[in-house]
């Protein structure tokens, strides 16, 4: 097969160069619709006609001037990430003004000049250590957003590479790049990249980094091996890096990856030691005495030389494994010990990576696709606070919305006046927002570079937003401050009636913020005391209930036999309701099960048999004394008499004269299960004496997998907890723990071909 990027000449290499230019600078853009078709034209390899059009015309003088104007804006960027670790904007920002760049070039080829950013491997080096050569250059990778670029890069490199290809897929560590030398096994070297040519010499610090051999095991090491791989921070590591260099009054990390490079990148290699530095390998540079016949190969290689690569490549045969592998990682990003922000698809063979070479910044046979940031800047315009459920008063940030990790985030948490402190941020900052997946968002820290001279600190109230009532810690300790009015403040009172009707207490689906609010301001509740006596004559008095012709609303008949059905709803779920701070659905499930009725934990409380209550599995002593606290209130106890006056059955059925096959196990459900709700499991297990819990340990006995499980199905085959689908959980019911075991699943589903 002839080698096709040779063949094809100069001038393809161009077109070809400004379509791939412009297919990336379109990603920045592909929010907006009406870039659909240009964009599907893009994904199929081929230059817009808005491109072909522009190819050769000369540079407006305004296109010159932002060309100028963002090459020094990028460089800027470049300088304070590679060189001073702390960046001023977050990658995504970054990467969006370097595709801006790409495309005005991709429209005036002309401004694409040798020296562009576009043309180089972005980093840059520190006069504070010594320079050296590396003895192959270190690249950058070109990147992919999505799945039509990067079935568009397969089939390009395909094409090139003449026949079918084998890919290896591996995770995209978020770090430092680095490079080792080694001479005839024995480690000279250690190089960050810098501008791919010349890096910096840290050698001394990269001796300190204990997984890094300083000889290559074995009899038979090669002469000379460049090793490349990457830097990184454990992510578990970094709050407390931060919580300790922000208590010795330094400025804080923006990220894990900033952490890394920070640390690497010092001049006193003790400094570097006591930050806890890791490293994965990823490829090779120059060799002499080592010939790999493909990159995995080297990998088994490497790895026998007692080097860290890493355990989670995969070498696949096709788009598909490519494409599995991706949304097994876009699904586990946070299972990882290190952060990653994407995969990197490589061509396996050595050989075919040789045919398809390289660009000036990049090799072509390989590929990075990106997963969609979780880190973005934005302004915080004010901090606010919240008054809960239980009257704790919690300071949030409001935000400029920004959208992160398919969502707009205008709020987040800041959780307590401590935190605000501890995080440094102020009101006016440009603050690192990171939400990762379905996890909240969170304000990271402050761009103190960015901090404008009218910054001002959060002062946290005193007295109760929405009542005015003074606030105060309940107990001296407490790091959370309080509104004491628990009974009347209406923040508190609205957030009580939110919390009871919710799905893990009496599931009132109707009975949202709205409707909540409705009945506390008709005055047809006063407290939560008074719901399950709400007439229909009382609904039809309040606006919210009733049709425009005067007839009760359809909300309001809902309502009502919403309210029905949550008469019957088993004892756990009413404790859950009464708000009692530390009672949450674990704990209220082992009252039921020790208990079986809101009378017979009343009467322990009464009669403070403490140590009983103490002693039931899953309560302990905080929350025997919270339940102490909350029946001594009158009007607690109120609530109580009431809803039992409005009938509801506020008793289990015991079951407990029958067999308790299951005590002293713990059972977690994960995934929907077509023959028990969630409900009815936690009953089935509880009636026989087991423990239904939220999370899965060694000490779990088994974990029951429904249809579309998260990610405690992975946690029990790592811990090799047995596994049960729905059929082993009706072995489990019916017949016991032993027969259970032995129709349970230990290893993984992969494993096992
Ligand atoms: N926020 C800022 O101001 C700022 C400034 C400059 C660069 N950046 C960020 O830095 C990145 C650009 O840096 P880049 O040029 O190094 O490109 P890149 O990070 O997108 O990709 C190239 C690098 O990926 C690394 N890598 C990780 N896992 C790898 C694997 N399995 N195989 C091969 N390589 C792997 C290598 O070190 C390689 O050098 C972008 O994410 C950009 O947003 C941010
Ligand atoms: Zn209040």
């Amino acid at each position: 097969m002839a080698n096709s990027s040779v063949s094809k000449g100069s001038a393809s290499q161009e077109a070809k160069g400004s379509a791939s230019r412009g297919r990336s600078g379109d990603a920045a853009t592909r929010e907006s619709s009406d870039e659909v078709a240009v964009a599907a034209e893009i994904a199929e390899g081929r230059p817009t006609a808005a491109q072909v059009a522009a190819a050769g015309a000369d540079p407006t003088p305004e296109a010159s001037a932002r060309h100028a104007e963002l090459s020094d804006e990028v460089r800027g960027h470049q300088y304070r990430y590679y060189v001073l670790d702390s960046p001023t904007v977050s990658d995504a920002e970054f990467d969006r003004l370097l595709r801006e760049l790409e495309e005005l070039e991709g429209r005036y080829p002309a401004l694409r000049t040798p020296d562009s950013p576009t043309q180089n491997v972005g980093g840059t080096f520190s006069t504070q250590f010594t320079p050296v050569e590396h003895a192959e250059r270190m690249m950058s990778l070109d990147n992919v957003f999505d799945a039509g670029e990067l079935a568009a890069w397969a089939e390009r490199t395909v094409r090139d590479a003449g026949g079918p290809v084998d890919f290896i897929c591996e995770l995209k560590v978020d770090g430092l790049a680095i490079n080792l030398t080694y001479e005839k096994g024995r480690l000279v070297r250690g190089a960050t990249r810098g501008d791919g040519r010349t890096g910096e010499d840290v050698t001394s610090n990269v001796r300190t980094i204990r997984e890094i051999p300083e000889r290559l095991a074995g009899d038979d090491p090669p002469d000379l091996l460049e090793v490349r791989g990457e830097i990184y921070f454990p992510a578990s590591a970094f709050a407390d890096l931060n919580a300790s260099l922000v208590e010795q009054g330094k400025a804080p990390f923006a990220n894990p990856r900033n952490a890394a490079a920070g640390s690497l990148r010092q001049k006193d290699p003790r400094i570097t030691a006591s930050r806890g530095l890791r490293m994965v390998v990823h490829g090779i540079g120059a060799r002499v005495g080592f010939q790999p016949t493909s990159q995995s190969h080297a990998y088994e290689q490497l790895k026998a030389w007692g080097l860290p690569t890493s355990d989670r490549w995969r070498q696949v045969g096709d788009m598909a494994g490519v494409t599995g592998f991706i949304d097994y990682y876009a699904e586990h990003r946070h299972d990882v010990e290190h952060e990653i922000d994407g995969v990197v698809v490589k061509v396996d063979s050595v050989a075919i990576q040789g045919r398809l070479g390289s660009t000036s910044r990049a090799p072509r046979w390989a590929i990075a696709f990106k997963y969609p940031p979780e880190e973005v800047t934005t302004k915080l315009l004010d901090i606010d606070v919240n008054v809960g459920r239980t009257g704790r008063v919690t300071p949030f940030a409001v935000l400029e919305p920004v959208r992160v990790a398919g969502s707009t985030v205008a709020l987040a948490t800041l959780h307590n006046a401590r935190e605000v402190e501890r995080k440094g941020v102020w009101i006016g900052d440009t603050v690192v927002l990171r939400k990762a997946g379905d996890v909240i968002p969170e304000v990271l820290g402050p761009v103190m570079d960015l901090r404008p001279a009218d910054a001002r600190q959060f002062v946290m109230p005193t007295e109760c937003p929405a009542c005015g009532t003074g606030l105060a810690p309940a107990k001296e300790s407490d790091v959370d401050i309080r509104c004491p009015n628990t009974r009347s403040c209406p923040a508190q009172l609205r957030e009580r009636v939110f919390h009871l009707a919710g799905r893990g207490a009496f599931d009132i689906e109707v009975l949202g913020y709205k409707a909540g609010q409705a009945l506390l301001d008709s005055g047809i509740i006063t407290d939560e005391g008074d719901l399950f006596a709400i007439t229909a004559e009382q609904l039809a008095s309040a606006p919210f209930f009733v049709n425009k012709d005067g007839s009760l609303g359809s909300n309001a008949v809902k309502l009502l036999d919403n309210l029905a059905e949550a008469r019957e709803r088993p004892l756990w779920r009413v404790l859950v309701a009464l708000s009692i701070r530390h009672v949450g659905p674990t704990a209220a499930q082992a009252l039921a099960r020790q208990f079986g009725s809101m009378e017979a934990i009343e009467a322990a409380v009464r009669e403070e048999r403490v140590e009983e209550l103490s002693a039931v599995d899953g309560v302990g002593p905080t929350i025997a004394e919270s339940l102490r606290e909350w029946f001594a209130v009158d009007w607690h106890a109120d609530i109580v008499r009431k809803w039992r006056e409005a009938g509801v059955r506020m008793a289990d059925e015991r079951t407990d004269e029958g067999p308790r096959p299951l005590e002293g196990l713990t059972v977690v459900v994960t995934g929907t299960l077509a023959s028990h709700s969630r409900d009815q499991a936690t009953e089935a297990v509880t009636s026989r004496g087991g423990k239904v819990s939220g999370s899965v340990s060694k000490k779990t006995a088994f974990v029951v997998v429904g249809d579309n499980p998260g990610s405690k199905y992975d946690k029990a085959l790592a811990l090799k907890v047995p596994v049960l689908d729905e059929d082993g959980f009706a072995v489990l019911l019916a017949d016991g723990p032993d027969a259970a075991r032995q129709v349970a699943e230990l290893t993984p589903p992969g494993d096992k071909e």
